[in-house]
């Protein structure tokens, strides 16, 4: 037996399709949305990521807007560049790509984006409105990961509704906005989050229906602790340690790959959420310059 493939590649590329359309719509009323990217420092990897976003932009029609700062910009200097996206009007949206490098308080510069602007859902407003409301549907943006994973299960016809659903990880950016998107009244998850203080992981992700490994430790999740049939995402990445001889490293997801056996579903990485992150940003962009 092997898990069928949650493909969030072309999830994505559906996505962006329905997006172009509506870009070419608000263009008729001389809307143009545009995307704002803070990138501060030179991590090859969050480069690459920034990269793909602006990539996405052009192929909707979505303008992009960069702020490349050097690895040792000041707090000031990230902080100007956020009043410079605040005030521009041809940034309907924007982002600052996390992790900042040490030194810079992140939660301080989440704060001082416009919350209208707020493409990823990260300022406190708009998790705190993810918070409120739990009835009614989500008019703020919601963080671009979680709302990927929520989107790719229910393109699946994966339902949520009193499943077991067990996060490993707290990061801001998946693990905590997760459990507060999937208990809401609409998907009516019960969530169990697991973080590095957690007893026995491996307990809990055994009794999941659906676990969603976003820690960033390679190969986490075994074979041996997902129930048959279960719905794994893999959503961390870390780097393996470098080759002794060729001085290479590799990027990991959090799942083994003989998880596959055992699972129901798998969203692989590369491959699974990762797009669907990168078509959510898409989304927000488009959504706020329709609310405008
Ligand atoms: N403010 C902020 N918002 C973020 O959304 C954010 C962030 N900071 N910091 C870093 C993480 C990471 N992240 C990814 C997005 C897309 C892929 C992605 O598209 N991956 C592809 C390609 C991978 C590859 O080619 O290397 C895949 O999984 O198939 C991966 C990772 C967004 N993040």
């Amino acid at each position: 037996m092997s898990a069928k493939l949650l493909d969030g590649k072309a999830a994505a590329a559906a996505i962006r399709a329905e997006l172009t359309e509506r870009v070419a719509a608000l263009q008729a009323k001389g809307i143009v949305p545009g995307l704002g990217t803070v990138l501060v420092g030179e991590d090859p990897g969050s480069a690459k990521y920034v990269a793909m976003k602006h990539a996405d932009c052009l192929e909707v029609g979505i303008n992009s807007i960069r702020e490349d700062l050097p690895a040792d910009a000041t707090q000031a200097q990230v902080e100007d560049a956020i009043k410079r996206l605040n005030d521009d009007p041809a940034c309907t949206g924007y982002i600052v790509q996390l992790p900042l490098p040490k030194g810079l308080d992140s939660d301080r510069v989440l704060e001082l984006i416009d919350p209208d602007k707020d493409a990823d859902g990260l300022h406190p407003t708009n998790l705190g409105r993810l918070v409120l409301n739990v009835n009614a549907p989500m008019t703020s943006p919601i963080p671009c990961t979680p709302h990927g994973i929520v989107d790719l299960l229910l393109r699946n016809d994966i339902d949520l509704k009193g499943k077991e659903v067990c996060v490993v990880g707290r990061g801001v950016t998946v693990g905590r906005p997760l459990g507060l998107l999937l208990t809401r009244r609409e998907l009516n998850a019960t969530v169990t989050l697991c973080h590095t203080g957690t007893r026995d992981t491996a307990e809990h992700v055994r009794r999941a229906d659906v676990v969603v490994a976003a820690a960033g430790v390679a190969n986490m999740i075994t074979a041996d602790m997902v129930k048959p049939g279960a719905v794994v995402l893999d959503v961390g990445v870390s780097r393996t340690v470098a080759d002794p001889v060729t001085g290479k490293s590799k990027l990991a997801g959090d799942v083994a790959l003989d998880v596959r056996e055992v699972a129901g579903w798998v969203a692989p990485n590369p491959g699974g959420v990762g797009p669907m992150t990168r078509a959510m940003l898409l989304a927000n962009v488009v959504e706020a310059a329709e609310r405008q």
